[in-house]
């Protein structure tokens, strides 16, 4: 499901129809080890203590084998020697990468997103392997969470190519986002008058779960997440166990890839544990592959594959021996000098407040924001209504009776006001007429869900519109206002 405008969906699948027709090339460097052409850290690549340290296991097997067959290697090797050996040794590191874009999960390449002037992302290039656990590391604020919306498809890319299971993010029919993959987001995106049940339920109808299958799914991932019980309101959970639903929701439908923004953050080590158990199981199927971001460099040490990021750029990628290592080294450290999360750049950071969720809206500032005729500033416009439609289609008549306070200022009968009133699923949403006070105070008691309200001038905005006046068209929106009381 993408929260995109929909004029940014549709420039995003134009410039993907166009990245479609350039072919991507095979990746270049093998997955245990691969760094930015242009990072501080790239003349470790040819220090050959540092070469050997951040070699893959096959290589250096193969190296080692070679050495030990050999006879005595003589005391002066001649440079063709060398040659042939660096040769033997890279078509080793070819033997053993994936043959193309089919067997990666992720594939980003030369990479850009920025946010106004601010460059975020800047010739990024990073390759997720098909069926293994990718550890995205870096300081705060170098462009993680950016790069997941980007690899998920809520966020747009400036430049570069980036293909997800197969394809790009947000091509038609490959399901990206959707139930292809599983999202937990960093920012808190649950709905908080929802049980946990619901959440879950909610998910399952939009990945086209079975009942069956989601009850199933929700009674494991209740036990398995340690999560209380079922018909517990979301609004009524600590912070921790909110970003376990979460995830719960993001393991939901058993997707190919997850994509998971910091997800054990706020959870005691038994269960982070236990997550990273189950997710180095999941992988072990050959079947599901996993890009994850955290600030725990225990936990990234079961990575298959750690990312280094910094900047908006990867420095560098391997296992994670290999990029820790390669990190002391850059620092001068010894090589098997302080952990990773000692250092100044990969500080543990305290649990964030907020906590978003799964497939569900995106971020405020990806949301048009309008203000409202009543001077009440609707947060996330028209979000509410799309989340009651949502509930009432994929959920059917769960929840019942949501007190609604509705302040109309149009008075004609005739109004679109009253028509659109009717339409709404009143099965659902108990409307209740109130003026602008009364309305607003009931919000403040906790009477209402919400305030749905329509300027005086709503049908007159609302016809004008109909003849493309674009001045008309954003006083019609403002002349209607959604308040959630949430
Ligand atoms: N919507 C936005 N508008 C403007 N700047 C943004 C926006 N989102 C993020 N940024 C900026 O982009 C940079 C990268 O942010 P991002 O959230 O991707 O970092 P991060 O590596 O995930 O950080 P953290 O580890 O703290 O989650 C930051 O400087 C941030 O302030």
């Amino acid at each position: 499901m993408s929260n995109m405008p929909g004029m940014d969906v549709w420039e995003h699948l134009t410039s993907f129809r166009i990245n479609q027709l350039e072919t991507l090339d095979p990746p270049t460097l093998p997955p245990s080890l691969s760094l930015s052409p242009l990072s501080p850290l790239s003349p470790l690549r040819r220090a050959p203590a540092g070469v050997r340290s951040l070699l893959p296991a096959a290589a250096m097997a193969a190296e080692d084998a070679g050495r030990d067959a050999a006879t005595p290697v003589p005391a002066e090797s001649t440079e063709m020697d060398e040659r042939l050996k660096q040769a033997n040794m890279k078509a080793d590191l070819e033997a053993s990468l994936p043959s193309g874009p089919e067997d990666l999960a992720i594939q980003c390449r030369d990479v850009g997103r920025s946010y106004g002037k601010m460059k975020v992302l800047n010739n990024l290039n990073l390759t997720v392997p098909q069926g293994q656990i990718y550890g995205l590391l870096g300081p705060s604020g170098c462009g993680k969470t950016t790069l997941l919306k980007c690899i998920v498809g809520t966020l747009k890319i400036s430049r570069g190519h980036i293909s997800v299971l197969g394809k790009p993010p947000a091509f038609p029919g490959h399901h990206v986002p959707g139930r292809m993959v599983g999202y937990m987001p960093q920012e808190l995106a649950l709905y908080s008058e929802f049980t946990i049940s619901d959440t879950l339920t909610f998910f399952g109808r939009i990945h086209g779960l079975t009942s069956k299958e989601t009850k199933a799914r929700t009674d494991f991932l209740i036990d398995f997440l340690d999560l209380p019980q079922k018909h517990s309101l979301v609004r009524n959970l600590s912070g921790g166990q909110k970003r376990r639903v979460s995830l719960g929701a993001a393991l939901l439908q058993n997707p190919e890839l997850l994509i998971l923004d910091e997800p054990t953050v706020g959870v005691d080590p038994v269960l982070r544990a236990k997550i990273w158990q189950h997710l180095v199981e999941i992988v072990k199927t050959g079947k599901v592959s996993v890009i994850i971001t955290t600030h725990y460099i225990e936990e990234a040490r079961q990575a298959n594959v750690v990312g280094l990021m910094r900047n908006g750029r990867l420095l560098a990628e391997g296992t994670p021996d290999a990029v820790m290592k390669m990190h002391n080294a850059a620092r001068g450290d010894s090589p098997e000098g302080g952990p990773l999360e000692n250092s100044q750049s990969f500080e543990s950071r305290q649990e964030e407040s907020l906590l978003i969720l799964a497939v569900g809206p995106g971020t405020p500032e990806e949301l048009p924001k309008y203000s409202a005729d009543w001077k009440v500033r609707a947060r996330h416009f028209l979000l509410p209504v799309i989340q009651v439609s949502l509930i009432c289609v994929c959920i059917g008549a769960d929840p019942k009776a949501i007190q609604v306070a509705v302040v109309n200022n149009e008075t004609s009968p005739s109004s679109y006001s009253q028509s659109l009133l009717t339409f709404l699923d009143n099965s659902s949403v108990v409307q209740v007429n109130l003026n602008h006070t009364e309305a607003f105070e009931g919000i403040h008691n906790g009477e209402y869900w919400g305030v749905i309200g329509f300027g005086e001038n709503f049908t007159s905005y609302l016809t004008k519109r109909s003849t493309n006046c674009t001045d008309a068209a954003e006083k019609s929106i403002r002349s209607l206002s959604v308040f959630c009381g949430l």
